[in-house]
This record gives C-alpha cells, sequence and structure tokens, in this order.
C-alpha cells in the first residue's frame, strides 16, 4: 500500500529568490511517422543556491526538459527565464555536465579545468585552477593525461572544469550514471561537498532514487508519457544525510511508490 500523506509538495518559503523559473513547457516532437508530445505543461521554479534533482524514467522527458531550461532547444510553447531574463538560447553562464562527454582528451588535468577561463590573467587562472585541482582531490595529478585517469577522476575533472568556470547555475545530466557504484557514492558526496562551499543553483537529472534523495533539497518527480511534474518533495532530511533514518526511509519508499516500483524490489 502506499504510504498516506508522505509526499506533500512544499512551497518554499516566498522570502527566497527564484533563479530559475520554468512556465508552461510544452515539448513536441514531429517524426515522419508520428507527433510525439514529450512535455505537457511543465511548471517549476529553482531558487537561488537550491539543489534540485529532477527524477523519473526513462524516456519521461528529463534530458529534453534539461535542454529546454539550457536553452538548447527551443519549446513548443512556454517560457524559461533565469533571473528574470528569458533564456533564448544557450549561455556560458549556464554550464552543462553530462554523463557521456568527458574531458578534453588533448589538455591535461589542468589544461582541462583551465578551459574557458580565458577571461582571466594568467596569475588568476593558475590560482582558480589550483584551487579546483585541490578542491575536487586532484593534487599531483595536475599533468595527468585523461587516459591516465580513473572515470570517477576523469569525472572529477569535469565537475571542476565546470565550477572553475564560475557558473551562476548548474545543469547537469546524470554525470555519475556511468561510473561504478563505490565511484558514484564519492562522486555525490564530493559534489555535495562542493555545492555546500560554493552553493550553486543546481539541477541534476537522475534516474536513480537514491542518488536524488541523498543530493537534493527537493525532488521534482516526473511522470511519462507525456512527461509532466507529477509531484515535487521536499526532502526534509538535515545534511548530512543519515540513509537509515526513519524519515530518510519513509521518503524513499513513498518515491518508489510514487514511481510504481514499490514492493517490486
Ligand atoms: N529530437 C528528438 N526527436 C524526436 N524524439 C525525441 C527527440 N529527443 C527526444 N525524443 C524523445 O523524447 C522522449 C524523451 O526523451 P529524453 O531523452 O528527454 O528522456 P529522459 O527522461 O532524459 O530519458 P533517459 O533517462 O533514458 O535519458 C523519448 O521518447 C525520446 O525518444
Amino acid at each position: 500500500m502506499k504510504p498516506a500523506n508522505v509526499l506533500v509538495p512544499v512551497a518554499p518559503p516566498s522570502a527566497r529568490q527564484v533563479a530559475l523559473s520554468i512556465r508552461d513547457i510544452h515539448v513536441r516532437f514531429n517524426t515522419p511517422t508520428r507527433e510525439l508530445t514529450v512535455l505537457e505543461r511543465v511548471n517549476l521554479d529553482v531558487y537561488e543556491g537550491e539543489f534540485v534533482c529532477l527524477l523519473g524514467p526513462s524516456g519521461c522527458g528529463k534530458s529534453t526538459l534539461l535542454n529546454v531550461v539550457g536553452g538548447f532547444l527551443e519549446p513548443t510553447s512556454g517560457a524559461v527565464h533565469f533571473r528574470g531574463e528569458r533564456v533564448s538560447g544557450p549561455d556560458p553562464r549556464r554550464i552543462f555536465v553530462f554523463q557521456e562527454r568527458g574531458v578534453f582528451p588533448w589538455l591535461t588535468v589542468e589544461g582541462n579545468i583551465a578551459f574557458g577561463l580565458f577571461k582571466l590573467t594568467e596569475a588568476q587562472r593558475r590560482e582558480r585552477v589550483a584551487h579546483y585541482v585541490k578542491m575536487v582531490g586532484l593534487t599531483g595529478f595536475e599533468q595527468a593525461w585523461p587516459h591516465e585517469l580513473s572515470g570517477g577522476m576523469k569525472q572529477r575533472v569535469e565537475v571542476a572544469r565546470a565550477l572553475a568556470a564560475n557558473p551562476e547555475v548548474l545543469y547537469l545530466d546524470e554525470p555519475f550514471g556511468a561510473l561504478d557504484s563505490i565511484t558514484r557514492h564519492s562522486m555525490r558526496s564530493e559534489l555535495l561537498r562542493l555545492w555546500e562551499a560554493e552553493r550553486k543553483t543546481v539541477l541534476f537529472v537522475t534516474h536513480d532514487i537514491e542518488e536524488a534523495l541523498q543530493l537534493a533539497d527537493r525532488v521534482v518527480v516526473m511522470s511519462a508519457k507525456p512527461g509532466k511534474v507529477r509531484r515535487i518533495v521536499e526532502v526534509d532530511v538535515p545534511r548530512p544525510r543519515d540513509i537509515s533514518s526513519a524519515r530518510y526511509l519513509e521518503l524513499r519508499d513513498s518515491l518508489l511508490g510514487e514511481i510504481g516500483l514499490a514492493h517490486h524490489i
């Protein structure tokens, strides 16, 4: 049975500032054989400094929504505003980290993290790179080439590169999906540590309930065909999160029920 009264959509306090406003987004794709509505009436506000996870089954439109929010895809209707400005295309102030994109193989760790910092002076660039190399625990590997690194280290380089660019918002599309479970766990705590230090606004796509519950302030549960916001859940478990606490387990069970997996695993 689905636990009652556990998943209550929470309206964040109005005093908080909206960073990202997603209004009435519809996305329809017309292929030669059919018309496919991928997103329908999607509305969401993400607050400054908030960590929000988009959670939903494969194919529910999470990446499509992230592409719309990042300005890579024009929605069929609706609008996205970032800090009051309508999003009409990609912008270096908004940085993406993808699961498969990876680091540039022709640049060292240092070169990768410095990529995009061309507006800084040499001294500033060196200082910024050193700061993030240390932050992601890659001291000693500054001159290493990507082929000399493990998958987790490469992903850390990518996260460091994204943070070093000092974006106003970070969009991450299943960035740890290709990693083994031990590395994935350490990358999650790493990302949280960085987020706690920098408090960037983060929108993070995942289909992993545990990942969403361990990371997010709020979890946006999406349903499929067409993709809609089904529920928004505040993760009211203090950090560092005790994943064996009654509240955590209660939220996990509720989310499992929400996406129709209760009693199947
Ligand atoms: N350019 C496109 N043209 C036609 N259909 C598309 C296009 N892009 C995505 N789709 C369809 O939209 C649906 C949603 O895809 P999307 O990649 O956004 O889902 P997702 O929730 O991110 O899935 P996953 O978790 O598997 O990555 C899928 O059915 C996909 O086939």
